[in-house]
């Protein structure tokens, strides 16, 4: 999927997607913090993947491992659908804004003070 580099998002400042889901979509994932390995949010929406259905996983990576997994019952999203996700942040708690007016945190475990990096995987096709 599309990955971007080198990007300088400040603690206040939000980065907005929007995609459309395929009718098939199994799952996807943006990630972002310093680099590939160092994520201070993985979101993870699972529409049926890893035996789970419908839920959203969020997580941090450290050095390419992984922390302990945050698993959110709200599930905003639709296989066919357009969505958008915005997500700001500070140096204590990411937020991610959801379709629907819903919203979830996650703690910036990594105490990172700008997203420098942002990539989307999987089943979201980015408009
Ligand atoms: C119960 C057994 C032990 O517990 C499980 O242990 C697994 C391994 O640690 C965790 O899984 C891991 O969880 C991590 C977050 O914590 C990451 O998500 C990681 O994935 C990394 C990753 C990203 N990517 C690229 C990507 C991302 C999204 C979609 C696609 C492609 C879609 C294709 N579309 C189709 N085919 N239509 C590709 N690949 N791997 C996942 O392997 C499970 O959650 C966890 N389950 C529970 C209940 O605890």
């Amino acid at each position: 999927g599309m990955v971007l580099t080198h990007l300088k998002v400040q603690a206040g400042e939000c980065i907005a997607v929007k995609g459309m889901v395929p009718p098939d979509a199994k799952s996807f994932a943006l990630n972002m913090g310093r680099a590939g390995s160092d994520l201070a949010l993985h979101f993870n929406p699972r529409f049926e993947s890893h035996g789970d259905a419908h839920i959203i996983i969020c997580n941090s990576l450290q050095a390419g491992e992984w922390g302990e997994e945050q698993r959110e019952p709200d599930f905003p999203f639709q296989p066919g659908q357009d969505a958008k996700i915005c997500i700001s942040f500070d140096t204590q708690e990411l937020t991610v804004a959801l379709p629907g007016e819903q919203q979830l945190k996650f703690p910036n475990r990594l105490g990172l003070e700008a997203i420098e990096f942002f990539s989307v995987e999987g089943d979201f096709r980015v408009k």
